[in-house]
């Protein structure tokens, strides 16, 4: 797949980077980027928050790192968590081939160590959008965590995705009854396939 956007896409042009790799995984390997279909639903709900923070949970190879990056303001901060260091060795070659180095900030770890250091690590207060994309029976856990370390205020969205395919009944259980969150499903399908799947959208109520 690097080597697919280091030929085909065109360096500090993030669109030609997505479109490599799309293209890589339609026409040679499927690999589990949220994908073109999905990924224009999470564009248009990045450009609708405009966030100054995102906290992106699961690099993998920076597909939706660099969609979301690319449609950041100039002083936004993107975190993105990735646990598997080979994974993010090649996130990091993506990213700055897409030239978004200045506004990613890759963090090796898990989601479970880190989330309770946002604070004092990075100087995050709370972030506007939160994209989880990674283990699917860690988006409960993690969430909870976000909401015990006072990591969201009144406003903050959460997109998920693959909320029906692979599927994560237990967040979507949570989430859909909280009285403490507004939510909203985005139907579409896995990515480069005609399988249902979806993203779920939801509000911090506070
Ligand atoms: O399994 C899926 N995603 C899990 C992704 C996991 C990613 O996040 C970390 S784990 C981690 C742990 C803790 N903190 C940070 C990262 C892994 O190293 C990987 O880079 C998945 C599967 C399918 N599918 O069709 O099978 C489709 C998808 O869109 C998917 O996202
Ligand atoms: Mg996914």
């Amino acid at each position: 797949m690097l080597a697919a956007v280091q030929k085909n896409a065109t360096r500090g042009d993030p669109r030609s980077v997505v479109k490599a790799i799309d293209q890589f995984c339609r026409q040679k390997e499927w690999a589990m980027n949220v994908g073109d279909e999905k990924g224009c639903i999470l564009d248009s709900v990045v450009t609708e928050v405009n966030p100054a923070t995102v906290l992106e949970l699961g690099t993998y190879c920076g597909y939706s790192t660099v969609r979301i990056a690319s449609l950041l303001p100039s002083n936004a901060k993107l975190i993105t968590l990735e646990f598997n260091p080979d994974y993010a060795a090649i996130a990091r070659q993506v990213i700055a081939w897409a030239g978004l180095e200045d506004k990613v900030q890759l963090v090796e770890g898990a989601s479970g160590d880190w989330i309770p250091k946002m604070k004092e690590k990075f100087g995050i207060e709370t972030f506007d959008l939160v994209f989880l994309d990674h283990w699917k029976d860690r988006y409960l856990p993690d969430t909870k965590l976000m909401e015990e370390c006072g990591l969201l205020r009144k406003g903050s969205i959460l997109l998920a995705d693959n909320v029906i395919c692979p599927g994560t009944p237990d967040y979507l259980e949570y989430i859909r009854n909280s009285p403490r969150y507004k939510s909203q499903y985005f139907k579409s399908h896995l990515e480069y396939t005609k399988v249902e799947d979806g993203l779920e959208k939801s509000v911090f109520l506070g």
